[in-house]
């Protein structure tokens, strides 16, 4: 087996074996381990978020910052494009990431009163 060790951030499917030689089973554990990173990845990018919320509040500034989420949206794209991913594809991931911070920090008491794009009276 390749060294599946992914702690230090790499980009571990590069690492790993190659999928010509791998069955289905293992192929589907495979991407069963990836979706557990990754809403774990979620999970901790959310943390961070309400970390920033917290400064923000107490430096009195409102939690949405539009220039930096065009700077994630940017970012995105970018390394989408590095990996070869369809970069509108992975900047729609990254709306839907920053819009559950903006969700996670409204229902943590922390609302600066500007509503997320996915708040609705409906549903
Ligand atoms: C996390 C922040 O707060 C909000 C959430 C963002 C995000 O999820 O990337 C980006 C900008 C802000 O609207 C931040 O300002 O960095």
């Amino acid at each position: 087996m390749a060294n599946n060790d992914t702690t230090d951030g790499s980009n571990e499917t590069m690492m790993r074996d190659d999928p010509a030689e791998m069955d289905l089973d293992e192929l589907r554990d495979e991407i069963r381990s990836i979706d557990q990173e990754i809403v774990e990845r979620i999970a901790q990018r959310t943390y961070v978020a309400e970390s920033i919320a917290a400064v923000k509040r107490e430096k009195g500034l409102p939690t949405t910052d539009e220039s930096q989420e065009e700077a994630v949206m940017e970012r995105a794209g970018a390394n989408a494009e590095q990996f070869d991913v369809d970069a509108n594809l992975v900047k729609a991931i990254f709306r839907l990431l920053i819009e559950l911070n903006k969700i996670e920090q409204n229902q943590h008491g922390i609302n600066d009163g500007q509503q997320s794009n996915w708040d609705s009276d409906e549903g």
